[in-house]
């Protein structure tokens, strides 16, 4: 499917070597934060987690959850209320505490054990731990692994040259029978920079497909004004499952 004919019409074959060598320093990404540049925040959710959720839990409960570079999705206080227990990291300390402040959950501040000054900010209540360091930092060791994870602005939002670091990180933090929902975004890389970055099913195949069953869910189109902004022609989103291969 890559760029090719898809469920949005959209014809053609792109080359995402455009986005290669692009790097987006933590700094950056602080500074959005900073300055309230924050577009890819969903005020109400997504709406492909809400679709998606059974699959996600296949039927299990108080299950562990994980958010990769978590932001303040608000999807995380939904299954921390479904009685999930639920695990975040961001680099972004702001968004954290509003991501407490906003959904009116009392929280404290601990330092992570094994690291270099991280720390975690767990809700009173002690279902939703968000960890404010980079994922780079985490391990197995210090978070554990997880029963499901929820991907959504994560792997595209990862520098295309740390992808593989990326994917073999979250291998090692799932469970043998977790379940991975992944978004990942299509569009044609030439005409952005990214991020999001453009991640192809190619990618998804090279980056998971040794340990996981990968088997897409659903392509959504979710071209906006905003992506017209950047110059785009179509943007979609598509939904991905993966799980470990028996
Ligand atoms: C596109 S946003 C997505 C946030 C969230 N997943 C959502 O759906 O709203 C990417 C987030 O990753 C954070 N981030 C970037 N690099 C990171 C890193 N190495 N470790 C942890 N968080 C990181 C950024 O601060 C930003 O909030």
């Amino acid at each position: 499917m890559d760029g090719a004919a898809d469920g949005a019409g959209v014809v053609g074959s792109v080359d995402a070597g455009a986005q290669k060598e692009r790097v987006v320093t933590e700094e950056e990404w602080l500074q959005k934060w900073e300055a309230g540049k924050t577009g890819f925040h969903k005020e109400q959710g997504h709406p492909l987690l809400q679709k998606y959720l059974d699959i996600l839990l296949n039927g299990r409960r108080g299950l562990r959850i994980f958010f990769p570079l978590c932001g303040k999705a608000v999807e995380m206080k939904w299954l921390a209320d479904m009685g999930h227990r639920v695990v975040g990291v961001e680099i972004s300390e702001k968004a954290l505490k509003e991501f407490f402040t906003q959904n009116g959950l009392p929280y404290r501040e601990e330092p992570v054990p094994g690291t270099v000054g991280a720390k975690v900010l767990q809700s009173v209540s002690g279902n939703i731990s968000l960890y404010c360091c980079s994922i780079y930092d985490l391990s197995s060791a210090i978070v554990g692994k997880f029963d499901g994870v929820w991907d959504r602005g994560a792997l595209v939002a990862v520098n295309p040259c740390d992808r593989q670091c990326y994917a073999s990180l979250m291998i090692s933090l799932m469970e043998k029978s977790s379940s991975y929902l992944l978004v990942t975004v299509l569009y044609d890389p030439n005409k952005h920079k990214g991020p999001p970055f453009y991640v192809p099913e190619s990618e998804v195949k090279s980056l998971f497909g040794n340990q996981c069953e990968i088997k897409c869910l659903q392509k959504a189109n979710e071209f906006t004004d905003a992506h017209r902004e950047w110059g785009l022609d179509y943007f979609l989103e598509v939904l991905y499952i993966l799980k470990f291969v028996p």
